[in-house]
């Protein structure tokens, strides 16, 4: 049992009653594709908790903080509201909740990577977006598929259309949108593509992009744990940045070196030691993981030996 009115916080433990007034409230996706990602960034970054089973508060054992879970579409309003004081959401949340100006946007978090779009079946008549003006759509992001499509209105509907008050027909539905053409609900969607599996699956393809959209870290504008929460976005940073990157170390020959450190600037800048063997040096650098077979290639080309990668297990930058 928990009570989240600001006057009188406090969560009810099988065991305890354990007071949230004096703890930063951060509000995590209780289930969905943000969910793992999540306990992974919060595990990176030390965050540790014991969630009892069906309780959707948890408070933190080593740092003032309880984390709230809640569905990825009320964080924001949550955060805007200061019912938490941060929180991890989608961009596309956000914008749907129309709660951007109302946060501050702390950390893009580099998953839940997708892009909100406009879909149609394959075999339909409609194969460019104006095809769809006028017609019926459906979509769990309602905000902004009517955004979209009012623009598309102003511009595509003829003025007498406008004169009879037509307008592309938005509807909402909670999940299975991709199922709303096969039904008869709908001649296109609004819905999210990752891999676009889901959307083949269901005999659809794109024909626009309404927005991109990754996890994102937001906090309330008036909450008064400013370093609290400095502390939490620098540890999450980290483990962003500890995922992101590997550590390359190579020999390579003096001669060589500013043809090397072209291809490993390193973020501020490479180290280098010298070795014992005079001519040689030892260079370090963080690199981007994804590129990193293509940077040894090049470093060999240039004569660098013993190349080695390590794993950054956590790094604070
Ligand atoms: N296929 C995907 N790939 C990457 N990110 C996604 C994908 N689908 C959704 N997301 C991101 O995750 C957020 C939550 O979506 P999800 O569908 O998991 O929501 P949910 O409604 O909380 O969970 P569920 O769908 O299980 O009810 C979305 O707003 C989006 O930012
Ligand atoms: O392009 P894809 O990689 O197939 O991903 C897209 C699907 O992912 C999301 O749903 P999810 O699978 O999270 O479940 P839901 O439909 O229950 O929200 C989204 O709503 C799409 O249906």
């Amino acid at each position: 049992m928990y009570h989240l009115s600001k006057r009188y916080r406090y969560v009810i433990t099988p065991f305890s009653s354990i007071s949230l007034s004096d703890r930063l409230l951060f509000g995590i996706p209780k289930k969905g594709r943000l969910h793992e990602h999540c306990l992974s960034l919060l595990n990176g970054a030390d965050i540790n908790f014991y969630r009892h089973n069906r309780l959707d508060i948890a408070p933190v054992s080593n740092l003032p903080i309880a984390l709230v879970f809640l569905p990825a579409a009320d964080i924001p309003k949550y955060v805007a509201d200061g019912n938490v004081d941060l929180g991890i959401t989608g961009q596309d949340m956000i914008l749907e909740s129309q709660a951007e100006e109302r946060v501050e946007q702390l950390l893009d978090l580099g998953f839940g990577k997708c892009k909100l779009q406009v879909q149609v079946p394959i075999k339909s008549n409609i194969k460019k977006v104006e095809d769809l003006v006028g017609k019926r759509v459906v979509s769990s992001f309602v905000v902004l598929a009517s955004a979209y499509f009012e623009e598309l209105d102003k511009k595509y509907l003829s003025d007498d259309q406008k004169k009879e008050g037509k307008k592309t027909k938005i509807e909402y539905v909670s999940g299975s949108v991709e199922a709303a053409c096969a039904l008869g609900l709908a001649d296109g969607i609004v819905d999210l593509v990752e891999s676009g599996e889901t959307m083949r699956a269901a005999g659809l393809h794109a024909i626009s992009t309404v927005c991109n959209t990754e996890a994102i870290l937001i906090r309330n504008k008036h909450s008064s744990n400013d370093s609290l929460i400095a502390k939490i976005t620098s540890r999450i940073k980290g483990v962003i940045a500890a995922q992101k990157y590997v550590l390359l170390n190579y020999n390579i020959q003096r001669h060589s070196l500013s043809k090397a450190t072209k291809i490993t600037p390193g973020r501020q800048a490479p180290t280098v030691s010298p070795l014992d063997n005079g001519d040689w040096v030892e260079v370090q650098s963080m690199v981007c993981k994804d590129e990193v077979a293509e940077i040894m290639d090049k470093l060999e080309e240039i004569g660098a030996k013993d190349i080695l990668v390590f794993k950054i297990d956590n790094c604070r930058v």
